[in-house]
């Protein structure tokens, strides 16, 4: 059974014109210029599958997802959604501000089709996941944003609806929450409803989904299993490293990055890491910075790799090599920002130019990996008689 129906949609937003000023001024009428945001987009989600949606900034996730949930419509296009739809698309949506936490529980689930009695019985269940406390009578509109999402995760996930639409959501939720917000939506997903997932977290859409999409200037670049699917992204973001077209050369250019184990197996917690950056600089560069940032998929920056002060980076194409004696990171994906300086001056900057895809090693919980040994002392035996 299809629950979602995607046929050739494409949505065209208004930009206005950056001489609109100029115009008013001539007493012209406003100008604007037509944008597409998503262009010829098809796909389909069956019954019980997760799809997850994946792309750069501005590639059009947000925008199908409100067409999906009939925030707004398509410009070209048809969208067929059969079964009963939640979506949780921006912290808030959704929410009457002056209603309370409970005003709007009841409300969501009649808009849902749900009956008085049946929203009733879910109300404890919805209350206890989103841990509102005291806040349940309150009005929506003294939440915090962190308050928001929780209530409008549960109520999305707990109401009888069909098919769960989320954006980036999780995101904003702290961790723990986050892990719970997983489990539930995997729970969902066992009892065969549709998911349909926005996020910049690649690990997260690869432990959740069945099948991903990655989206592109508004097209569909690739549609598969999410790890083909994330690689392919990966590469894509790989490009990211090359000089911009119109960008004016700098005295340095990043050729290569690449990342293995020294030799020591794959890259993954508790291995050996090296990282080797391939460069060309035109002349030699005394008192160079070379920064490696590695980031969370939430965007915070988790731990770098620098250059020691008074580097020299030698002129013509050469290769840098950090080499760590053991990679303590917990597995995931990371951004990779690539930054060279120079006395305080900017010659490179390639912001999430490449991922880093860091396997399970030494399994362990929290972020890093602390080397230790152990060892067991006991008191020495007392002397007998
Ligand atoms: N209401 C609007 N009016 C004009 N342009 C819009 C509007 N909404 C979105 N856009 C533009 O459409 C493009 C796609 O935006 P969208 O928010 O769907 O991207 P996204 O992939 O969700 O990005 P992000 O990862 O940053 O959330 C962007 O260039 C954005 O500026």
């Amino acid at each position: 059974m299809i629950d979602v129906r995607v046929r050739d949609v494409s949505k065209r937003f208004r930009m206005p014109d950056h001489s609109e000023g100029r115009r008013r001024l001539f007493g012209l009428l406003p100008g604007h210029e037509l944008f597409w945001a998503l262009r010829n987009v098809s796909f389909e989600i069956k019954r019980g599958e997760a799809l997850g949606i994946i792309g750069p900034n501005g590639s059009g996730k947000t925008t199908l997802i409100k067409l999906l949930s009939g925030i707004t419509a398509p410009t070209e296009g048809e969208i067929e959604i059969t079964g009963r739809l939640a979506s949780l698309v921006e912290v808030g949506a959704g929410f009457q501000p002056d209603l309370t936490g409970r005003e709007n529980i009841f409300l969501n689930g009649a808009i849902l089709g749900m009956s008085y009695r049946e929203i009733a019985r879910k109300l404890a269940s919805i209350v206890d996941f989103a841990e509102m406390g005291p806040f349940l009578d309150v009005p929506v509109k003294r939440y915090s944003s962190g308050m928001f999402v929780r209530l409008g995760f549960s109520i999305a996930a707990h109401l009888d609806a069909d098919i769960l639409l989320l954006d980036e959501v999780l995101a904003v939720g702290d961790v723990s929450f986050q892990a719970r917000c997983f489990e539930r939506i995997e729970e969902l997903r066992q009892a065969g409803k549709t998911v349909l997932l926005i996020s910049h977290d690649l690990a997260a859409i690869e432990r959740i989904c069945s099948r991903a999409i990655l989206l592109s200037g508004g097209h569909i670049l690739e549609e598969g299993d999410p790890r083909d699917v994330i690689e392919a992204y990966q590469a894509s973001v790989q490009g990211l490293l090359a000089q911009a077209q119109g960008e004016a050369p700098g005295p340095v250019v990043a050729t290569g990055l690449a990342f293995d184990a020294a030799g020591a197996g794959p890259v993954a917690t508790g291995n050996p890491f090296r990282c080797c950056l391939s460069y060309e600089a035109k002349e030699a560069l005394d008192d160079a910075v070379v920064r490696l940032s590695f980031n969370w998929p939430s965007g915070y920056l988790c731990t770098e790799l620098s250059t020691e002060p008074g580097f020299r980076l030698e002129q013509g194409p050469g290769q840098l090599e950090f080499e760590c004696p053991m990679l303590t990171m917990q597995r995931g994906l990371y951004s990779v920002d690539l930054c060279i300086e120079r006395r305080g001056e900017i010659l490179l900057w390639r912001p999430r130019c490449v991922m880093l895809r860091v396997g399970a090693g030494k399994v362990l919980r929290g972020d890093f990996y602390l080397e230790h040994s152990t060892r067991v002392r006991t008191p020495p035996l007392a002397a007998s008689g």
